[in-house]
């Protein structure tokens, strides 16, 4: 296939799929944003994890809080579970692969603190134990999704679902969502100076 057509229907699918999500995600992206942001107010972190291209997102969110997305300003506090190899790589090791977010939530969420995990499934097992861990702390389980939602419903609340079975599609909106979810929180409590 020519590269050229096949960029075009990337691009087709992509745009059909921004189409589909702005309605869908809209509520239950604002209450993502008003979970945050209370926990925010309430001296709280987000607490980001997902596999995969996932743990690529939550490393690239936990960034733009604590360092910046457009904003110079104060640090916001947020932490990606997927970045400690020594870590990761004991608890999977020693306990089991689906432990890897659950135990770093059990020793580091508290009860005003918000965990998103990202997962296009929604049926990662590592994933769906920390969201189980943090609803057991009592603090806010989170979610993106993909498809239906799969086992991420009933366990992440608020939870975002693209409405897209292509993973490489649900992972594009997740991005979009996070960089708009950094960008009301900033917009809410990092007064500053635009960086750009
Ligand atoms: O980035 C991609 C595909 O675009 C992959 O690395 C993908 O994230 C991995 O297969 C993940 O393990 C998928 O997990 P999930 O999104 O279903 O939770
Ligand atoms: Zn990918």
């Amino acid at each position: 296939m020519d590269p050229r057509q096949f960029l075009a229907e990337q691009f087709a699918e992509h745009e059909q799929t921004v189409a589909t999500t702005r309605d869908a995600v809209a509520e239950s992206f604002a209450a993502l944003v008003e979970a945050c942001s209370r926990a925010i107010e309430a001296g709280g972190k987000i607490l980001f994890f997902g596999n995969g291209g996932s743990a690529a997102d939550a490393q690239h969110l936990a960034a733009e809080l604590v360092v910046r997305y457009r904003v110079n300003g104060r640090a916001l506090a947020a932490i990606a579970l997927t970045t400690d190899t020594s870590l990761l790589t004991a608890c999977a090791n020693d306990f089991s692969y689906d432990d890897i977010f659950a135990r770093q939530v059990e020793a580091l969420m508290k009860p005003e603190d918000v965990a998103i995990g990202i997962s296009t499934s929604g049926n990662s097992g590592s994933v769906i134990k920390a969201l189980e861990t943090a609803r057991a702390i009592g603090g806010t389980a989170a979610g993106l999704a993909g498809r239906d939602g799969g086992k991420m419903v009933g366990v992440a609340d608020p939870l975002v679902v693209v409405p897209s079975t292509v993973t490489a599609r649900i992972q594009e909106m997740h991005i979009l969502l996070g960089h708009a979810l950094c960008d009301m929180l900033e917009k809410r409590h990092r007064p500053g100076v635009q960086a750009h």
